[in-house]
């Protein structure tokens, strides 16, 4: 939507330009034009013609931005869309621009600031201006420099946001894995603006953590979070409970009662199961957020929607689409800015830190507290989670309850989780033995038999001991403690199975004077897998080698 308020030329007043959003961005919304960061930039310039070149450079780029020239004009600039930096120019012996910088810092928490010199004009040292000045830039105002500035700027922001957030109390959204990382760099892209957010994923990945975190560090943070669970609610109630209704509307209104919309006024809705919703509710639902006005059940009176949608599902809206069961055009409304969240079974490395997070929930609720042994942490970053971070979550709480302050080890975890963790074992053993022959020379050499008796024990307690095979009738001799100790004081465990495989394989050409086929049928394998698995380990055979 183009909007242009010019109050004429002259430097005291207001200028603001916007221009044309992403069409598929919905009315009054922005942050984002064809995948381009696009952002609000406050300039303070007395002099009209010199802050119009600035303002050029920067609406090359799409930017918005709210020019003005007398300190009284501070709020008008910054009314309309949040900024995410703003520009003075500085003058000599001129204290207009303080006065404006000063109530800048007393409106706009922490807003980073550049200076603009002109040309000639003395260097001001950014720590002799009080304020958040993180740099100067010179007039004339180059393209570079600008795209420099704002980089820098939105790194600021990003921490200023983190700040908001943990004031807010919003939810810590815990991870350093790759995927996680990103699912974070894309709420602070997003957080800033107005846009309307679809986070996908399955079941308790935490779509709803994010949508938190997104809100609370907006600029509607002020604001109300209102959640509802759009699949939790029958459709013939959902009208009336997203948009209110009045008196009498049906039977049982006995009291007109405001709606999620507009309990969100000001702040952000959130749509959870936004895939369970039904077709007759999309259509409505579609029709307000083109329109940004809806009308109570029963009423008629038109009512501003002034908030901003946040959607989630664990449904594949796509092929709901196909089948004709989610309308296109709503999950294109809703889908300005996607956002993917993972599986816990796709990001482990996570595991730690969201045990440490989920313990400390409890601690901090008074709910006592518990301690995971090495091993099984390890267990269960083997397993595959299902329920995600909250099925985690889950377990924590109940390991809380049944081992109060106390270290859980193996045998206190569910069988659910020892089972599937040797199942992935049995099943992946051969190719996680070669990316452990790798890592064996970072093996400890600490050779202690307790260290060998600890690991069989916890071996046998993961039920790993009953998937070795006997060979010719022998049990297998128990691989040495110095296969097994690792640096980390952890185990290792697809490392430890793969050593043991290639212990086995070697017993069996020994027991069969180097004839594969013989070693294959004592291993109970098919000839041409042990060939491909003496491949993989390099290993020779007696007779040949
Ligand atoms: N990255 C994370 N850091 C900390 N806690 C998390 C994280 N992800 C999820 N959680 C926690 O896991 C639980 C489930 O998260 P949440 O309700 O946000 O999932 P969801 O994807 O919205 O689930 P559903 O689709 O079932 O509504 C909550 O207790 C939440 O605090």
């Amino acid at each position: 939507m183009q909007q242009r308020i010019d109050r004429g030329r002259s430097p005291n007043k207001v200028i603001i330009r916007q221009r044309r959003s992403h069409p598929l961005a919905g009315v009054g919304q922005q942050g984002f034009l064809w995948g381009v960061r696009v952002v609000s930039v406050i300039i303070f310039d007395e002099d009209r013609e010199r802050a119009n070149a600035v303002e050029a450079i920067l609406r090359f780029q799409d930017h918005h931005t709210a020019c003005f020239g007398d300190p009284a004009q501070l709020e008008a600039a910054v009314r309309e869309k949040e900024p995410a930096l703003a520009l003075f120019t500085v003058e000599e012996g001129d204290s207009g621009w303080l006065a404006a910088l000063e109530r800048l810092n007393r409106e706009l928490d922490d807003l980073p600031v550049f200076l603009l010199v002109p040309e000639g004009a003395a260097r001001i040292a950014a720590e002799n201006v009080a304020g958040n000045v993180l740099g100067t830039l010179d007039l004339p105002l180059r393209q570079a420099q600008f795209t420099a500035a704002l980089k820098q700027a939105l790194k600021h922001n990003a921490r200023r946001r983190d700040q908001f957030a943990r004031k807010a109390g919003a939810p810590r959204l815990v991870g350093d894995s790759r995927p996680m990382k990103r699912v974070k760099k894309l709420i602070d892209q997003v957080a800033g603006t107005d846009a309307s957010v679809l986070i996908l994923g399955e079941s308790g990945t935490g779509k709803e953590v994010i949508a938190q975190n997104i809100h609370a560090r907006s600029s509607r943070r002020s604001g109300p979070f209102v959640p509802i669970n759009c699949g939790a609610i029958p459709p013939d109630l959902l009208e009336s409970e997203l948009f209110g209704h009045e008196k009498g509307a049906f039977t049982g209104a006995i009291t007109a009662r405001q709606g999620r919309f507009e309990m969100a006024k000001g702040g952000t809705i959130f749509l959870d199961e936004i895939g369970d919703m039904s077709p007759d509710m999309q259509v409505k639902l579609l029709r307000v957020l083109q329109e940004r006005t809806f009308e109570r059940v029963g009423g008629n009176k038109r009512i501003e929607a002034d908030v901003r949608v946040l959607a989630a599902t664990h449904r594949d809206l796509e092929a709901k689409i196909q089948d004709g069961s989610f309308r296109e055009d709503l999950f294109y409304r809703l889908n300005v800015f996607p956002i993917e969240t993972p599986p816990l079974r796709e990001r482990a490395s996570d595991l730690p830190v969201l045990v440490k997070e989920l313990t400390k929930r409890i601690e901090d609720e008074g709910r006592g507290s518990v301690r995971l042994s090495s091993e099984a942490l390890s267990v269960l970053s083997r397993y595959e989670w299902p329920g995600n971070v909250r099925e985690l979550a889950n377990l924590i709480e109940r390991l809380a309850i049944i081992c109060p302050f106390d270290e859980v080890v193996v045998d206190e975890l569910p069988e659910k989780l020892l089972r599937d963790m040797v199942a992935e074992d049995s099943e992946t053993v051969g190719e996680a033995g070669s990316d452990a022959v790798d890592e064996g020379a970072s093996a400890a050499d600490d050779t202690d038999t307790s260290d060998a008796i600890e690991v069989r024990d916890t071996m046998r307690d993961a039920g790993a001991m009953e998937q070795l095979p006997a060979v010719n009738g022998k049990a297998p001799r128990h691989p040495d403690a110095r296969l097994v100790k690792r640096t980390d004081g952890g185990l290792d465990m697809r490392w430890y199975l793969g050593e043991l495989e290639q212990r086995l394989i070697r017993e069996a050409l020994e027991e069969s004077d180097g004839v594969v086929a013989k070693a294959a049928e004592l291993l109970q394998l098919r000839r041409t897998t042990l060939v491909e698995k003496l491949r993989k380990y390099d290993i020779q055979r007696p007779d040949v080698s």
